[in-house]
């Protein structure tokens, strides 16, 4: 008698009647596979337990391009990675899944339950590292121990619907549950952070990805679905649906990881652009494009008036001469966030160039922005310089001016600079508005 012969016939002796555990009935395989785990030869015996045809069948080349998909995927964000994008976590998070999408394909061995709970924790790993690549962006990540619990649950629910009711359809339905309920997670809490235009495209991808997979969790509950066996489950429409949503949900990810990406890359340098590196006010390129999107001719709610502060600090060339350039760089600094914190979050705050900065505060009018110019004059003279100067005081001098209604910025800019000579030209740390 064969080794197969012998197998077959350990098989068929078993009672394959409905048993009872406690007051419940449970079905005839699960009886059987119960009674094979009572007599430890269920691994001998789980290819009669698991009758598929496709155990032995090799996977199509179709079949084998949704992995292989997932994973070119994977390798582009991670590609991307090593020109300076910051997609190394979704390529990681993307190369887990087509591992997990590819052992789905590879024949079932002897362990067959185990290729099911490892295939499963690959697609649930790579699951929540997107998940947790979302939340780096925005929000605190969710913790490794609640991940790993929820792992573990998973893997547990997949063991006993394949060991004990041999179920593919319950194993598929456990670990697309458990993927919506962590997309669904990080969904939620990412959606109450979110700030650019690139959070909302990926928000609306995991939107996307966490309804299609809530879709099909309630379709495998709806539908009268055959509860297959293992590997015939893979060849039935219901293992072809996971498959390709498993492709559709990974390529929808890789466009909007790479269109988030790009913007954050675009709005990046575009802030560097516009940002002056030593005091983190505009520049004079900043101010202008600024200045295009608020005093557009069109653009009726440009606030009026608006005060203009143009600022100067006093005797410059000679802090860099006594001090040393590094020290008046901290001083061109210092004025800087002095600017920002005395104006109101509104306003916008520029280094025009050297020592000359501009504030402009939309809605004040003339008294009250000379009320902030003085302020901020006053705050710099009262600064300390110690270590480097601690005697030393700094004085700055201001011209103050509003934007008159339907005025060109331009001219109120020269007049607030015509102000800010007349300041120099009166002895300096003072500030001159017009009357
Ligand atoms: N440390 C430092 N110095 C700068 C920077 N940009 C310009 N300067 C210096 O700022 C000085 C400006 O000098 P001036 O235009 O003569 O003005 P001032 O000495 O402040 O004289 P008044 O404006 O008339 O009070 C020059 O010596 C420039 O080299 C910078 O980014 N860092």
């Amino acid at each position: 008698m064969s080794l197969n012969d012998r197998r077959e016939t350990r098989c068929n002796i078993l009672p394959h009647a409905a048993c009872r555990i406690g007051q419940h009935r449970i079905p005839d395989k699960a009886a059987r596979t119960l009674q094979l785990l009572r007599s430890g030869k269920w691994l001998l015996c789980h290819r009669r337990l698991f009758p598929c045809t496709s155990l032995f069948m090799p996977a199509t080349l179709l079949e084998w391009s949704v992995p292989a998909a997932i994973l070119l995927c994977a390798i582009g964000l991670c590609a991307a990675h090593f020109v300076g994008f910051r997609t190394l976590q979704w390529g990681a998070a993307l190369g887990c899944l087509s591992i997990g999408y590819a052992i789905m394909l590879v024949q079932a061995s002897e362990f067959s339950p185990y290729k099911q709970a490892v295939e499963d924790a690959f697609i649930l790993c790579g699951v929540m590292l997107a998940c947790r690549a979302l939340q780096s962006r925005r929000c605190r990540q969710t913790s490794l121990y609640v991940d790993i619990a929820v792992l573990l649950a998973s893997t547990a629910m997949v063991i006993v619907s394949v060991v004990l009711f041999a179920s593919a359809k319950l194993e598929s339905f456990f670990v697309q549950a458990f993927c919506a309920l962590v997309i669904w997670r990080a969904t939620l809490s990412f959606s109450r952070r979110i700030a650019t235009a690139s959070d909302k495209v990926l928000t609306v991808a995991f939107l996307f990805i966490a309804l299609v997979l809530t879709g099909q969790c309630i379709l495998y509950i709806a539908a009268p679905t055959p509860d297959l066996a293992l590997g015939e489950w893979r060849l039935s429409v219901w293992g072809t649906l996971i498959q390709y949503t498993g492709l559709l949900g990974s390529i929808v990810l890789t466009f909007a990881v790479f269109i988030a990406t790009s913007y954050d890359a675009i709005e990046k340098y575009r802030h560097q652009a516009h940002t002056d590196a030593l005091t983190g006010l505009l520049n004079r390129q900043g101010l202008d494009s600024r200045l295009d999107s608020v005093f557009r001719p069109a653009f009726p709610e440009a606030a009026t008036p608006t005060g203009v502060i143009m600022a100067d600090i006093d005797n410059f060339k000679r802090i860099n001469d006594i001090f040393g350039h590094a020290f008046g760089d901290m001083v061109l600094a210092r004025f800087g966030s002095l600017l920002r914190q005395e104006a109101d979050p509104q306003a916008c705050a520029a280094r025009m160039g050297g020592e000359e900065f501009l504030l402009l505060l939309p809605g004040a009018d003339l008294e009250s922005a000379t009320a902030v110019a003085e302020e901020i004059r006053a705050s710099f003279v009262s600064l300390r310089w110690a270590p480097h100067a601690p005697d030393a005081r700094f004085t700055a001098s201001m011209g103050v001016t509003v934007v008159e209604a339907d005025e060109p910025f331009a001219s109120a800019l020269k007049r607030a600079d015509d102000l800010l000579y007349a300041a120099k030209r009166r002895g300096r740390n003072c500030t001159v508005w017009n009357v």
